[in-house]
């Protein structure tokens, strides 16, 4: 099954061309200020207008306030607000409510309790994003390079659907993709050469690892037959 991909964090028309011309099915932009990936709106939105239904937009922001949520769905339109702070299910139905745009939720995992709250945001969100927990001192709730113990997803019921985020990379995602399932995956610093400096190369690379897999498990199926 193919899974979808989004490449986040994009902030130059050329990385998102890289981004898109591999086939990203999302393509995502932060909006938050202490993020070395912040992007204002309007320049934001100018990238928007370039994806030009090549992929789903995803803006990232976290806890915003309603007038935040009315100049992003209005001044961007992006397809997908995705909500990376703590925001409650109740906030998540009203920002779709509000917007009419699908919510992609963030939620924060470390341990085996952390998986209590996926349940709660179901058939709220449209999107389910499992991120790791921000390490102690960061500024960031996520982009923060860093993953988390994969093996915990089985714990999941398997009938919820997520995209798997947090510290993805060429050199690991075959190894997170035999351990978990995800429908998704989200990868942002994984395809830097420094915090917010997104690497044609790299974003190369990582797709370069997906094709791999996938050829690989081709190989297996016809192997079985
Ligand atoms: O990337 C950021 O700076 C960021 C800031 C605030 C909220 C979320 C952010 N990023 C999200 O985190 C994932 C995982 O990032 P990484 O691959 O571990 O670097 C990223 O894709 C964004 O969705």
């Amino acid at each position: 099954m193919k899974i979808d991909v989004k490449i986040c964090g994009l902030s130059t028309p050329e990385t998102l061309e890289a981004a898109l011309t591999r086939g990203a099915s999302h393509v995502g932009f932060i909006h938050f200020a202490k993020s070395p990936r912040h992007l204002e709106i309007a320049p934001m939105a100018d990238l928007v207008r370039r994806v030009d239904g090549r992929a789903e937009t995803v803006i990232v922001s976290v806890d915003p306030d309603d007038a935040l949520v009315d100049r992003m769905a209005n001044e961007v339109r992006p397809d997908c607000l995705q909500l990376h702070g703590r925001e409650t299910p109740e906030r998540v139905a009203a920002v779709r409510a509000a917007t009419g745009i699908k919510v992609m939720k963030a939620l924060s995992i470390a341990e085996r309790a952390d998986l209590d709250a996926v349940a709660t945001y179901r058939g709220v969100a449209d999107r389910l994003l499992l991120d790791s927990k921000r390490p102690k001192g960061s500024q960031l709730p996520g982009g923060n390079g860093v993953s988390f113990d994969w093996t915990l997803l089985a714990l999941l019921d398997p009938e919820i659907s997520y995209i798997l985020s947090g510290g993805l990379d060429a050199a690991n995602v075959g190894e997170a993709l035999r351990i978990a399932h995800p429908a998704g995956i989200d990868v942002s610093s994984g395809v830097e050469s420094a915090p917010g400096i997104k690497d044609i190369t790299r974003i190369h690379a990582f797709f370069d690892a997906l094709d791999d897999i996938a050829a690989d498990t081709d190989s297996r199926k016809a192997s079985a037959l």
